[in-house]
C-alpha cells in the first residue's frame, strides 16, 4: 500500500471531499509501514475496506419555521464501520455541513471508538441546518423532522447517534422523543440523553475533562504539573465549557475562549463565577462570546482566533481546521509546550508538522476527545443493563479509559529517540484492533 496511490484514487472516485482526503491521508501515513508488514491485508483489500464507508444514508428534511415558511435542509448518516460494534458517533447541526466534512468525522469516530476499549463502530451524522437564531419551537420541529429521516437506519443494536457541535441535550431529547414514538419503544437509540430517561451521568462533561485526563497524563511524561499553568481554549460550547471547569478543579488558568464570531483573553483567567456565566450565556440565552468582554471589560477580537495570546498549553474545542502553520508556529514561538485536542481535527497537517518538529506534546483529537464517546458507550451499557452508575463510578471508569488510551500511545508512538508521536500511536492502535476483528469477519 501507498498512501499517495490510494489518495489518488479516493479524489478520482470521491471528489471535492478535501476533510475525508486529509483525515485518510493523515492515518494512513502513519500505519503505512505496519500495514505492509502484513501481506494478507493486502490480498483482503483492507485498505480500500477500511476507508470507505459501508453505508451513506442522504434525505431531504422538510420542516415548517415560525413564520409558516416550509423550509427543507439535507440530512446524512454516514454509517462508516461496525467490525467492532454497533455504529457510533454524534449529530452535527451547522450550515458548513456537506458529505466531506461528514466522512472525514465517520472515519476519525472509527478509530477513535476502537480505542476507547468499548464495543463501538464509528459514524457520524448531521444536516446543514444552521441553529443559529432559531426558536425553541423550530429546534424542536427541525429535530423530529430529521428523525422521520433517520429512524429506519439506526437503533440500539444497529446505530447509535448522540451530539455534536449544534447537538446538545436539548436535541438529542427531541430527536429521541420522536423516535421513540415512531417505534413505540423505549430503547437506548441515542446517547446523551436527559439524566430522568436513561441518560449517564458525567455525559455531558465527558469530552472536556476526558481531555483535560489525557493531556495530564502526557505533561507526567514530563515531570510536570498542570497547576498554574495558563491554557489557551477555543470554542465555549460543549466541549470548551468542561474543559475549564476540569482545568479550574485541577488549578490550571483557562485565559481564553472564542466562537465563530471573535475571542476573549482574560488574562485574569475565566474562574468559576465566570464560567457560569459562559455556560448561561451559551447555553439558555444562547448569546455570543463578545457579551463576556462586555460584562467583564477584557479583551476581544472580532473574527480572529486565540492562539497569538502567549500562554503554556493550547486545548482547541471548537472545530476542524482552525489552527493553520501560521497559529502553530506563534503558539511553538510563544512557548506553548502542550496541545491537546478537544474538537475533531483541530490542526491543519502543516501545524501537526510544526508541533512535532519543535517536539511538543502533541494529542491528535482521536485520542484526546476520546472522553465523550467512551461515557456515551458507559450510557449504552447502562441502558441494556437498565441500572445508572453515580458520577464517581462513571468518573473512574473515564479516567481509567483515557489512561488507557494514553497508554497505548505510548506503546505505538514512542520513536527512538524517546518522543512520543501520539498520532501514529493512537492510528496504529486503532488500525490493530478494527483490521484485526475485520480480518476474522471475512470478505464483507
Ligand atoms: N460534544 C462531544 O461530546 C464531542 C465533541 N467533539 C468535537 O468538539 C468540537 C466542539 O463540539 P461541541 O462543543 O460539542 O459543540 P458545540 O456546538 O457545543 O460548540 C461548538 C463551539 O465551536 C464554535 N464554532 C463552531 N464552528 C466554528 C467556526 N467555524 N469557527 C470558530 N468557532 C466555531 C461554536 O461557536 C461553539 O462555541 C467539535 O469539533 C466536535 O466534533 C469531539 C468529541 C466529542
Ligand atoms: O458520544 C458519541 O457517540 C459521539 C461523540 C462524538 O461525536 C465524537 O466523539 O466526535
Amino acid at each position: 500500500m501507498k498512501t499517495s496511490a490510494v489518495i489518488d484514487q479516493l479524489k478520482r472516485r470521491f471528489p471535492n471531499e478535501p476533510e475525508y482526503y486529509q483525515a485518510v491521508q493523515e492515518v494512513l501515513e502513519s500505519i503505512e509501514d505496519v500495514y505492509n508488514e502484513h501481506p494478507e491485508f493486502e490480498k483482503a483489500n483492507l485498505i480500500e475496506r477500511l476507508v470507505i464507508p459501508d453505508k451513506i444514508h442522504s434525505f431531504r428534511v422538510t420542516w415548517v419555521d415560525d413564520k409558516g415558511n416550509v423550509q427543507t435542509n439535507m440530512g446524512y448518516r454516514v454509517q462508516h464501520n461496525n467490525a467492532i460494534g454497533p455504529y457510533k458517533g454524534g449529530i452535527r447541526f451547522h450550515a458548513s455541513v456537506n458529505l466531506s466534512i461528514l466522512k472525514f468525522l465517520a472515519f476519525e469516530q472509527t478509530f477513535k471508538n476502537a480505542l476507547t476499549t468499548l464495543p463501538m463502530g464509528g459514524a457520524k451524522g448531521g444536516s446543514d441546518f444552521s441553529p443559529r437564531g432559531k426558536s425553541d419551537a423550530e429546534i424542536m420541529r427541525f429535530c423530529q423532522a430529521f428523525v422521520e429521516g433517520l429512524w429506519r437506519v439506526i437503533g440500539p443494536n444497529m446505530d447509535v447517534p448522540a451530539g455534536d457541535i449544534g447537538v446538545g441535550g436539548r436535541e438529542v431529547a427531541y430527536m429521541f422523543g420522536k423516535y421513540k414514538k415512531l417505534t413505540g419503544e423505549f430503547t437506548g437509540a441515542f446517547t446523551g440523553k436527559g439524566i430522568e430517561f436513561g441518560g449517564s451521568l458525567l455525559r455531558p462533561e465527558a469530552t472536556g475533562y476526558g481531555n483535560v485526563y489525557f493531556l495530564n497524563e502526557m505533561l507526567k511524561t514530563r515531570n510536570i504539573a498542570l497547576k498554574g499553568k495558563k491554557c489557551l481554549v477555543s470554542g465555549s460550547g460543549n466541549v470548551a465549557q468542561y474543559t475549564c471547569e476540569k482545568l479550574l478543579q485541577m488549578g490550571a488558568i483557562p485565559v481564553t475562549l472564542s466562537d465563530s464570531d471573535g475571542y476573549i483573553y482574560d488574562p485574569d483567567g475565566i474562574d468559576e463565577e465566570k464560567l457560569k456565566y459562559v455556560m448561561e450565556l451559551k447555553n439558555i440565552y444562547r448569546g455570543r462570546i463578545r457579551e463576556y468582554a462586555e460584562e467583564y471589560g477584557c479583551k476581544y477580537v472580532a473574527g480572529g482566533r486565540p492562539w497569538g495570546e502567549k500562554a503554556d498549553i493550547a486545548l482547541p474545542s471548537a472545530t476542524q481546521n482552525e489552527i493553520d502553520k501560521e497559529d502553530a508556529e506563534k503558539l511553538v514561538a510563544n512557548g506553548i509546550f502542550a496541545v491537546s485536542e478537544g474538537a475533531n481535527m483541530p490542526s491543519t497537517p502543516e501545524a501537526i508538522e510544526v508541533f512535532q518538529k519543535n517536539k511538543i506534546l502533541y494529542a491528535p483529537g482521536k485520542a484526546a476527545n476520546a472522553g465523550g464517546v467512551s461515557v456515551s458507550g458507559l450510557e449504552m451499557t447502562q441502558n441494556s443493563e437498565r441500572i445508572s452508575w453515580t458520577a464517581e463510578q462513571v468518573d473512574e471508569k473515564l479516567k481509567w479509559i483515557m489512561r488507557n488510551i494514553h497508554e497505548n500511545c505510548v506503546k505505538y508512538g514512542t520513536e527512538n529517540d524517546g518522543y512520543i508521536n501520539y498520532v501514529k500511536g493512537a492510528n496504529i492502535a486503532g488500525f490493530m484492533k478494527i483490521t484485526k476483528a475485520m480480518m476474522a469477519q471475512g470478505i464483507l
